[in-house]
């Protein structure tokens, strides 16, 4: 579906050498994490990094060139296989949530992704040095449940100003001339200090479906969105725009997700009975995380055999001290 321009190629081609020189090991580190999985770390000469297991192709660590953490992961997550680590930024394909016959979230999540060491070439900005490409591919065993051939590779960046960017590119390498559909979502965790004091912006009067009222539709009302009422919420808001701010009014942080290829957002935090009834999640721990997800959820994506869909998504953060109405996520952008 996209065409990439040849004066891209060539200046992809020249940055991927770069990036094989001795002195990119600063950058891009190769090491076991928790329990020997295979673990690459990406630093930033300002002292931002980010974490990333090839179990499930997952983000599990970005931090600040203050070196705090920004991303939630719950002390309970396993690491351990077949179970998807929980926290961070699991990666949601060919199955959102429990829209189709798959397991809950497809199985990327818990499968194990490889390095990709020679991407075809991606446009990007040369400036960034912190990346690392990562593939998964279809296997025999998997044709079993869901039966197609893809190529997915996972582009992760982190910024030299500590924003992290992940790029998925989707290839149907179908040979019986057969289409496929699916949906997807980057299930994202933020660390919040305390779930009471957040607003979400930028999805106020959008439609949605509600995960727990069967998936009926209904329109957001009302400003801002918050969360006091003391119940779970799982909500898939539909067509939303491609910035959105999270702002955590108690750490004087915002984080903005932008978004493209993806026109969907699921709000999702678990509050206190679900939280008691997932094995790999604290009681308490719903207190300090909130999963705002760029998704496509409503209408599944369909490729071609030979055609790719790619979707992004950009988070960062800004200090926060506005107040209501500086709070337009295109405000914060803009003093980016
Ligand atoms: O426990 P899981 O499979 O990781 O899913 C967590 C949540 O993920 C959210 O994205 C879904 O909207 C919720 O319905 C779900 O409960």
């Amino acid at each position: 579906m996209d065409s990439v321009r040849s004066k891209d190629i060539q200046k992809d081609r020249s940055m991927d050498r770069s990036t094989s020189s001795g002195d990119d090991k600063l950058f891009v580190e190769h090491c076991k994490g928790v329990n020997g999985l295979e673990r690459v770390i990406l630093r930033e000469v300002r002292g931002a990094s980010v974490e990333v297991y090839l179990y499930g192709g997952q983000v599990t660590s970005w931090k600040n060139e203050y070196g705090e953490e920004l991303l939630f992961v719950s002390s309970k997550a396993t690491f351990k296989l077949p179970k998807a680590i929980r926290g961070g930024i699991p990666i949601c394909f060919p199955q959102f949530g429990s829209h189709g016959s798959l397991e809950q979230h497809g199985f990327a999540r818990n499968r194990m992704w490889s390095i990709d060491d020679d991407p075809p070439p991606f446009p990007t900005n040369t400036s960034n040095r912190a990346f690392i490409d990562l593939i998964l591919k279809h296997s025999e065993e998997d044709v079993k449940i869901w039966p197609h051939r893809y190529e997915f590779r996972l582009r992760i960046t982190l910024g030299p100003g500590g924003d992290l960017m992940l790029t998925s590119r989707i290839r149907n390498t179908n040979t019986d001339g057969k289409s496929f559909a699916f949906t997807f979502a980057y299930h994202t965790y933020f660390a919040v200090s305390d779930i009471s004091e957040v607003r979400v912006e930028g999805l106020e009067t959008l439609d949605y479906l509600d995960n727990l009222k069967g998936k009926e539709r209904f329109t957001e009302q009302g400003d801002a969105i918050t969360f006091e009422s003391e119940v779970s919420v799982d909500k898939i808001y539909l067509s939303t725009p491609t910035k959105i701010a999270i702002l955590d009014h108690e750490r004087k942080r915002t984080f903005v997700l932008r978004k493209d290829g993806l026109p969907d957002a699921v709000v999702w935090n678990p509050w206190d009975k679900k939280a008691k009834a997932m094995t790999d999640f604290g009681d308490e721990e719903y207190k300090h995380m909130l999963c705002v997800e760029a998704a496509c959820v409503e209408k599944p994506i369909v490729l071609k055999p030979g055609e790719e869909w790619r979707g992004r998504q950009e988070i960062s953060t800004v200090p926060s001290s506005y107040c209501s109405g500086q709070l337009d996520p295109k405000k914060v952008f803009q003093s980016d």
